[in-house]
């Protein structure tokens, strides 16, 4: 038996990364950053103003009626300044003067108009330093904006376009083949005759790569023979960075993913394709290793279920250490509203719907029950040092 870690280790270990590409920002969304971003400009790039008031200089200030001399809207490409007693009225974004020291919103003297009056009149002498954005105070030119590595999500894009950068490096993303094994297999929608089941797997595995960026270039059903096994990745295999295979990873007489791939010949024999029993349920037989020209190849069993979850443990880290993205996925915890027993020594996967207060509700999880699969938010994990979780007991969780 192979441990869950040593088999992902060994996938992490023989997955590389892709290469680094410029992209146009408006193309970034969901791409994970090869490179910093830095800012390009410092911002806000001059003290700004956050009101629609009046600019006032404080020195020799007496309150009194003072000339509004001049109109500074946001865009105004020309430096304006002001002098003691002058008064500029300011629009919110706008430039603040040289020596303004302060922004008076101008509800303070009179109601919005968009005829500006021509003086205003001071009560007092305003408070210093109020309502002006200052330079640099988001950040500064040459500073850290996202870190390689960063997911890119609609935030990250507004914040890297605010520092004035239009295009980012990011990993080429993934296209990977999908080949569903089994006589058995029909197109989803089609008529089902005796013995016959839609493939399932293919949407799956191609929704789950589509779901991570990933390009499902080729999604292939073929029959349980070897020799068209082996044509369908002769003709693929040189244009994609991965090979999915679902089905036929067991040892029956018919699993002929097993078969064909354990021959493959390899020049590194800790390179090629290894099958075995992984301590993980569901998903126990896994087949992983690189192609004789170099593509890694992931043999998944057949079961939706155990697919699924193959994915999330085996597959997704690997996608995403091709993407140059933090492989592993987030942890959460959550209480069980049931009792869950559980084999020792196995990583044991449940799937569990979770609420808002995060408690679980685990669902009926054999490896064929897909239609569970459908119901659930995410896995239950149970690690194989304990054989169950007690009612009320914390759990951990990957939310899908
Ligand atoms: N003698 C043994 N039999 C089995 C073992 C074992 O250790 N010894 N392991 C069982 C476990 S655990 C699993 S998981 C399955 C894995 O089997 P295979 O990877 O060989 O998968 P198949 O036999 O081809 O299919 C299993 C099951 O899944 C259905 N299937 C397959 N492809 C699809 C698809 N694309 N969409 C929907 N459903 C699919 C298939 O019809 C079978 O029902 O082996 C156990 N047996
Ligand atoms: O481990 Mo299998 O993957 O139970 O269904």
């Amino acid at each position: 038996m192979i441990t869950q870690e040593a088999h992902l280790s060994r996938i992490l270990h023989l997955v590389s990364p892709l290469p680094v590409t410029e992209v146009p920002l408006g193309d970034a969304l969901g791409l994970t950053l090869a490179a910093n971003v830095t800012a390009s400009v410092d911002l806000p790039p001059w003290d700004a103003a956050a009101m629609d008031g009046y600019a006032v200089s404080l020195t020799d200030f007496t309150p009194g009626t003072l000339p509004v001399t001049k109109t500074i809207p946001a865009g105004h490409r020309t430096p304006e300044s002001i002098g003691p007693g002058e008064v500029a009225a300011i629009m919110t974004g706008a430039p603040v003067p040289d020596g303004a020291d302060t922004i008076v919103p101008l509800e303070v003297f009179h109601e919005p108009t968009q005829d500006l009056p021509a003086d205003i009149t001071f009560d007092q002498v305003p408070e210093a330093n109020r309502h002006i954005r200052r330079r640099a105070e988001d950040t500064t030119a040459g500073s850290l904006v996202a870190p390689a590595g960063t997911f890119l999500r609609p935030n990250h894009i507004g914040a890297i376009a605010a520092t004035g950068t239009a295009s980012v490096y990011t990993a080429r993303q993934p296209k990977v083949a999908i080949i569903s094994t089994g006589d058995e297999l029909v197109s989803p929608g089609a008529p089902l005759g005796y013995g016959q089941i839609p493939d399932s797997n293919a949407p799956l595995v191609a929704a789950t790569l589509e779901s991570l960026g990933a390009e499902a270039t080729h999604q292939v059903r073929v029959r349980d023979s070897a020799a068209s096994l082996e044509h369908t990745i002769a003709q693929v295999e040189h244009t994609v960075d991965a090979i999915i295979l679902t089905g036929g990873a067991s040892v029956g007489a018919h699993d002929i993913s097993n078969y064909v791939l354990s021959a493959w010949q390899h020049d590194d024999p800790d390179q090629a394709i290894r099958f075995g029993d992984v301590n993980i349920r569901p998903g126990k037989p896994q087949g992983f290793g690189l192609s004789p020209a170099g593509t890694p190849v992931w043999s998944l069993p057949g079961n939706p279920v155990a697919v699924f979850v193959s994915l999330h443990i085996f597959v997704i880290p690997g996608i995403r250490k091709m993407q140059r993205q933090t492989p592993h996925p987030r942890i959460h915890h959550v209480v069980t509203t049931q009792e869950l027993r559980t084999p020792k020594n196995l990583h044991y996967y449940m799937l569990a719907t979770v609420d808002d207060n995060d408690r679980a509700v685990p669902l009926p999880s054999n490896s064929h029950l897909a239609v569970k699969m459908g119901q659930a938010t995410g896995l239950l994990h149970i690690p194989p040092e304990i054989d169950g979780v007690p009612v009320e007991g914390t759990v951990e969780y990957i939310a899908l």
